[in-house]
């Protein structure tokens, strides 16, 4: 029975188990289900105020009743327990409950406390709050008991999360003191580096002063380069500075008067350099020779301390910047050099330095160093110096000083474009100006004549009235510095014909370019031809309105207008490729860059790095079309009062004067003013002449109308009208006389003879 009654149990017992394990696991997450549902709910229903159903109310009520705020705890202390008994399965539930009514009612109990201190205040700790804080209160007052119910509020915390507080505050004071230590280690490190430092400075300078004392000592230097100081003679004391003198001319310059006749080339007179402000600068140029001495040693350690061995070989003071040669020694990588040049600007102090590696054409890398005082390097210093003075260019450029101090000049007409660039207040309209009195100081304005296009309306307007003023669509009555982009479209697609035309003209008098056609023009009495400078201050404010059309012309005359004696100098703000094209990137190929922004702007104007380190104030790179690597140059400086000065003295000798433009000859009829071109008479007679004897030479129309400008002239016609031509290769001349009897049976029928029929060939 025993045996049955075992077996029949045991029996049963494996298939109830696995009933009740089925039954059991149901069981275990419906209560889970249930259990997240209930805290979901108690969740929702304290935390959100809409649909809370009666028995929500209630329950949500029946919290905050006794709890104040701080019942929307008890749904996250909840979910806390039900996530726990998941993870480890057995969580006290005794200890939980008693953890978290401790937790709930001493922070009810702070809540209420902290009401009760600071009146008014929104929270609420509930009835238990209440009770539990005048409890306390009654015992250890106010501040007691908030300390005292925080107090039992970490025991309420502890037994819920069970924080080993020992070992976390174990953990946080090792923090503290790792933090402790490495501070204070780095404050050791930092002091003893500071005083090494300046043990070696203290140790340099007493090297130096020893050395200069005993040349043959054991020195920290390994060198003594060798000091170039090419301008120091030519930096004079200056002249009082006169106050009164310089602001009469300021107002002077804002009163222009404007020329009441032409200017008469035989009286014309340059002007005279002594309206220029003499330099203001006294002694020497750049730093000391005991402040070069330094500076080398100070150079030669540091590339020292990072084990590069080099030798300073020579120094160039400049007026902004000290050039400093440094010889590598044999087998030191010339880019390890330049990979430590941020390191050396910091040893030395310096605000940038610019690295040229190599110095085109020495075996030594410069490093230019900016100097404590700037100099101002005046354009007055440069309009004097034999360089600019003897110079055999037809116009030649003052550009400042380079880096090593030695005067910085160039010829516009080997440029032959160039394109000046750099942030606002960097320097670029003062270097404008520099380029245009360099020109107004040397040519006469029936050698060289402006067109000047100023959108801004600020630089360029002091040019106003000066005989060397030009623009190709307006008479020279009404020309004007040009103000608007339309008008100054107009202008360049102008000088665009007037290009071509001149073009024709060498074409026939047998010359390449315009200092060839001036020596045919000397040789055969004829007028010279005027080179054009065509100047624009803000080419983005153009290529704003106007792109297009800009672009155009740009690119025409730069490709064409260097032969013709036409030169562009564009400057721009706004360094961009919008602005700075791949188009008139490619037809400027002279180019100056003074500070910019950035290294991406530096690229878009020189195609290499550099402008970015630039100091501003005239602190330029230039770069021409034969040089392999740009120059630093400190731009020569000319104020507003010396430009009025100037301008003042050319409008005091009249206006601008020169040929009338296509548009207006016709409608006044008549032969042009300056002799060019042919009236209806003069055509008539030529073509009548051509029918009797057969042929057409400059000769012949020479004899018959007594000026071989007027042939050279009426030939140029004859052949813009199709009556003779040139084929390639031949240098006779081939008539159409069908033509010129039909044409001249038209010019015959026409009354008066003085049509005028024919445009102007320009000079
Ligand atoms: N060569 C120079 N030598 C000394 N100072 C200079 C020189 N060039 C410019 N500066 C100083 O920099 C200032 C700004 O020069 P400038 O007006 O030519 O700059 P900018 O680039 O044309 O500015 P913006 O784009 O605003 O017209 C000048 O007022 C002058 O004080």
């Amino acid at each position: 029975m025993q045996r049955k009654g075992y077996y029949l149990y045991k029996k049963k017992t494996k298939k109830q188990r696995r009933q009740q394990k089925n039954t059991t696991n149901v069981f275990v997450f419906l209560f889970w289900a249930l259990a997240f549902a209930l805290c979901a709910w108690l969740f929702f229903i304290q935390w959100f105020n809409v649909s809370k159903g009666p028995y929500g109310e209630r329950v949500a009520a029946f919290f905050f009743t006794y709890l104040g705020h701080s019942a929307y705890l008890v749904p996250i202390f909840f979910f806390y327990w039900l996530i726990r008994c998941i993870k480890h399965k057995s969580v006290n539930i005794f200890t939980f409950l008693v953890g978290m009514c401790v937790s709930l009612f001493s922070i009810a109990s702070v809540m209420t406390g902290l009401r009760y201190i600071f009146k008014g205040s929104y929270i609420e700790g509930g009835s238990i709050g209440r009770e539990v804080f005048f409890f306390l209160q009654g015992l250890v007052g106010s501040a007691g008991a908030v300390l005292f119910s925080l107090a039992i509020l970490l025991t309420g915390v502890h037994l819920l999360f069970a924080i080993p507080w020992v070992s976390t505050a174990k953990y946080l004071m090792e923090l503290l003191k790792e933090d402790y230590h490495s501070w204070h280690d780095a404050r050791a490190e930092l002091k003893t580096k500071i005083r090494e430092a300046k043990e070696a400075e203290s140790k340099t300078t007493k090297t130096v002063i020893e050395n200069k004392q005993d040349e043959p000592a054991v020195a920290a230097i390994r060198s003594k380069p060798e000091i170039r100081r090419p301008v120091a003679e030519i930096i004079r004391a200056p002249k009082p500075y006169d106050k009164q003198e310089n602001s009469a001319k300021k107002e002077a310059a804002e009163n222009i008067v404007m020329p009441s006749k032409k200017a008469d080339m035989k009286d014309f007179k340059l002007p005279p350099v002594s309206i220029l402000n003499d330099p203001k600068n006294e002694g020497i140029l750049g730093p000391s020779d005991e402040e070069i001495a330094m500076a080398t040693a100070l150079l030669e350690n540091t590339l020292k301390s990072f084990e590069i061995g080099a030798t300073v070989t020579g120094v160039s003071p400049g007026p902004v910047v000290t050039r400093y040669e440094i010889k590598p020694d044999p087998g030191v990588r010339i880019s390890n050099i330049v990979a430590i040049a941020n390191d050396i600007a910091l040893a030395m102090k310096a605000r940038g330095i610019r690295v040229e590696a190599p110095i085109p054409g020495k075996d030594a890398i410069g490093f230019e160093i900016p100097n404590d005082h700037a100099m101002m390097v005046t354009v007055k210093e440069i309009l004097q110096d034999p360089k600019f003075t003897e110079s055999k260019a037809v116009m030649p450029i003052a550009l400042g000083r380079y880096a090593d101090g030695l005067p910085a000049t160039t010829a516009l007409e080997k440029t032959p474009h160039l394109l000046i660039a750099g942030a606002t207040n960097s320097g670029k309209s003062i270097c404008l100006h520099t380029i245009i009195m360099s020109i107004l100081y040397t040519k006469k304005p029936d050698e060289v004549k402006f067109l000047m296009i100023d959108p801004k309306r600020l630089e360029l307007t002091l040019y106003e009235g000066i005989p060397h003023l030009y623009d190709p669509k307006t008479t020279c009555e009404d020309v004007n510095v040009i103000t608007d982009a339309h008008g100054a479209v107009k202008s360049l697609q102008t000088l665009v014909k007037v290009m071509e035309k001149r073009t024709k003209i060498m074409e026939l008098a047998k010359v390449k370019n315009i200092e060839g056609y001036n020596k045919w023009a000397e040789q055969n009495s004829e007028e010279k031809m005027f080179y054009v400078v065509v100047i624009i201050d803000e080419l983005a404010d153009l290529m704003l309105q106007t792109r297009a059309a800009i672009e155009d012309s740009i690119q025409r005359l730069a490709q064409m207008a260097r032969a013709v004696g036409i030169h562009l100098v564009l400057c721009t703000q706004r360094p961009s490729v919008n602005v700075i094209t791949g188009v008139i990137k490619a037809n400027l190929p002279s180019r100056i860059a003074l500070q910019v922004a950035s290294k991406t702007d530096s690229r878009v104007i020189l195609d290499s790095l550099g402008a970015d380190a630039l100091l501003g104030k005239g602190d330029m790179l230039y770069q021409g079309t034969s040089d392999q690597k740009p120059h630093r140059i400190q731009g020569a400086y000319v104020s507003e009062t010396e430009i009025s000065s100037v301008a003042d003295f050319l409008r005091e000798q009249g206006g601008p004067d020169y040929p009338l433009q296509i548009a207006q000859e016709q409608q006044n009829g008549g032969r042009p003013q300056d002799g060019l071109g042919a009236s209806a008479e003069e055509m008539t007679q030529a073509l009548t002449l051509i029918l009797e004897r057969r042929r057409v030479s400059q000769d012949l129309l020479k004899a018959h109308f007594g000026s071989s400008a007027r042939a050279t002239n009426i030939l140029s016609v004859l052949e813009m009208k199709g009556y003779i031509t040139k084929p390639e290769g031949s240098n006779r001349w081939e008539i159409h006389f069908d033509l010129i009897e039909t044409g001249l049976a038209e010019l015959k029928e026409k009354s008066g003879g003085n049509e005028p029929l024919y445009e102007t060939v320009y000079k």
